[in-house]
């Protein structure tokens, strides 16, 4: 039971360092008072822009003085906000926090209160204050490209002086935030240290008034973070925008946003864009064989993101390695795997499948550019009771999980081909159907395009598909440019489609922040009319990127079967559990 309440500063008591004389800071996980001078001794200072801080996909973004107006929101914070001091439960007594904190949602979110391992009483949400609806609108515009409410929650603290501070600690909540949550921090007020550590690796930013520091990728994974107390006298407000889900499933949230900026609000150079831009300019240069050659191999690795691999394959089973994924009931129970040999480059191909017993068609996932096969068992499983009398397939590109070779946009393709001629070598003639997210869409776009009579697909699925890497940037809607660095672009889907011969079903979220829904649109209306008239677009309202199915289960899965159903020519077989 706790019972007395005492404050950090009581229980700090203003201890000072042996060494430095620096004020000791009370560190709430281990409740040990520390100093936080010599703990960051021998930190790397980060300055701005984008740091891949590891090969784990730990992503930060950073730009100081980012937002302007700092004066005039801070004012309107410190009014609208409803800032109150928490209690932690340390070592079984409620101590007071070293700051005020308050949490405000919106949408679907304001259902699901605040609160953490430690937190004494949760935090219920109030209503964004209009100040930081605002703000949420201008940074999600900085992100994204577009402002469409991705983030739902807002975290805020109220650091009154240097005596205020945050003990180390990850914003980790699978169940509240998804796997890889996109955290976006803006700072406002007194600069003050935000440290990261991982190990005896300690990193530190600088926050000025107007700073904005993005999170993405496995950051609150791989990184522990915290505010340094210090002996300034100003305070200091800071904001957290989080993505509250409202279904925890591991598939959601894997990838990072396409775009993150790295200039001031206003001058918007998101990462990619530039990246993007700098290439086609290199090619009007004169040098532009070698310039165009090595920017553009380097832009294009930035596109694949497999993460750590999760799985393993052993006697034609699939196992997960993944701690995390098993921490969600995820499992290989039940499901094939092999590992094919790809013809060409000798090279390893993994494999899994849930099979049927006389399966009348083999539905192949294609997944987008993020994570392994252990990430797609979820959705191999959710697909099977959709078509229990299907084979569910899917295979990792080169460079993802246990497949060999080097990620790009040749070798995706080739996966996609190898890993058909394998499941044609074992399951024989059956029906290929192609769903494919993402970038994946893209892969099952190139394969039913490109005239390989042999592995022809009957059918296509393409679930938030991109049209382009331009037009997912957002950079499709400028007919000029598109034709000017046209021949730059990856992933040409909007041209290619217009060859296709087999129906196609396209679905998109409608909030979706990575790939905008007029993606969706684009490919319908570049693809032959015979091919779409088999099922409309599927919006899917409340959805982001590759939660279709999981946002509106039912539509989901009828839509699909009629489309299927269609596309084959094939009566449901009787029996077999499907509405046809
Ligand atoms: O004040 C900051 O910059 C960090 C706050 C923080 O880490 C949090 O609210 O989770
Ligand atoms: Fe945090």
């Amino acid at each position: 039971m706790c019972q007395r309440r005492t404050t950090t500063f009581d229980l700090e008591q203003r201890g000072q360092c042996a060494a430095c004389e620096s004020a000791l800071y009370l560190d709430a996980a281990t409740s040990t008072t520390r100093c936080p001078r010599c703990e960051t001794k021998g930190a790397r200072a980060v300055g701005s822009g984008r740091h891949v801080l590891d090969d784990n996909g730990s992503v930060v973004d950073f730009v100081p003085s980012w937002l302007q107006d700092t004066d005039t929101v801070m004012r309107g914070l410190l009014r609208e906000v409803e800032w109150r001091v928490c209690d932690d439960v340390v070592d079984g007594s409620l101590v007071a926090q070293p700051r005020e904190i308050a949490y405000e949602a919106t949408g679907a979110a304001l259902g699901v209160p605040y609160a953490y391992e430690g937190l004494a009483t949760q935090l219920e949400p109030r209503e964004f204050s209009p100040t930081v609806l605002d703000l949420r609108r201008r940074v999600e515009r900085a992100i994204f490209g577009h402002d469409d409410g991705f983030f739902n929650s807002a975290h805020l603290n109220l650091y009154r002086s240097g005596a205020d501070h945050v003990s180390w600690h990850a914003d980790e909540d699978d169940d509240l935030y998804g796997e890889n949550p996109v955290i976006a921090s803006l700072s406002l007020g007194c600069r003050r240290t935000f440290a990261m550590r991982r190990a005896k690796e300690i990193l530190t930013f600088s926050l000025d008034d107007g700073a904005l520091l993005v999170m993405a990728g496995a950051t609150q994974k791989n990184f522990d973070h915290s505010i340094r107390k210090d002996d300034s006298v100003e305070r200091r407000v800071n904001i957290t925008f989080r993505r509250v889900l409202r279904v925890s499933s591991p598939d959601r949230q894997l990838l990072m946003p396409a775009s993150i900026l790295t200039g001031p609000e206003g001058t918007r150079f998101p990462v990619m864009r530039d990246a993007l831009l700098s290439t086609a300019f290199a090619a009007l240069l004169p040098l532009e064989l070698l310039t165009l050659g090595s920017l553009s191999r380097g832009l294009e690795s930035l596109g694949y993101m497999p993460g750590r691999r999760t799985y393993d394959v052993r006697q034609g089973r699939i196992y997960l390695l993944s701690a995390r994924l098993r921490a969600y009931g995820v499992r290989g129970d039940g499901l094939a795997a092999w590992l094919a040999t790809t013809p060409d480059a000798g090279k390893k191909l993994a494999c899994a499948a849930a099979l049927a017993p006389t399966p009348r068609f083999c539905l192949v996932f294609c997944g987008g550019n993020a994570g392994d096969l252990g990430y797609r068992i979820p959705t191999l499983r959710h697909l099977a009771t959709v078509f229990p009398d299907a084979d569910i397939a899917s295979f990792d590109y080169a460079g993802f999980g246990l497949s060999e070779g080097a990620s790009s946009e040749a070798t995706a393709f080739a996966s996609l081909r190898d890993f058909c001629d394998s499941y044609r070598e074992r399951r024989g003639d059956v029906p290929l159907v192609l769903y494919g997210h993402s970038m994946g869409a893209s892969v099952a776009i190139d394969f039913a395009t490109s005239g390989y009579p042999r592995r022809r697909a009957r059918a296509l699925v393409l679930d938030g598909p991109p049209a382009s890497i331009f037009h997912c940037l957002g950079c499709g809607t400028r007919a000029s440019l598109a034709a000017l660095f046209g021949r730059l672009d990856y992933y040409p889907n909007h041209r290619k489609i217009g060859t296709l011969e087999c129906p196609v079903f396209i679905l998109h979220g409608l909030q979706d922040p990575i790939c905008p829904p007029i993606n969706a649109r684009r490919l319908y209306d570049a693809a032959p009319p015979s091919t779409t008239r088999y099922e409309p677009i599927f919006w899917v309202p409340g959805a982001t990127h590759g939660d279709c199915a999981s946002v509106a289960p039912d539509e989901f899965a009828r839509r699909l079967r009629r489309f299927v159903n269609a596309a084959l020519g094939l009566p449901p077989r009787i029996g077999a559990g499907r509405d046809g």
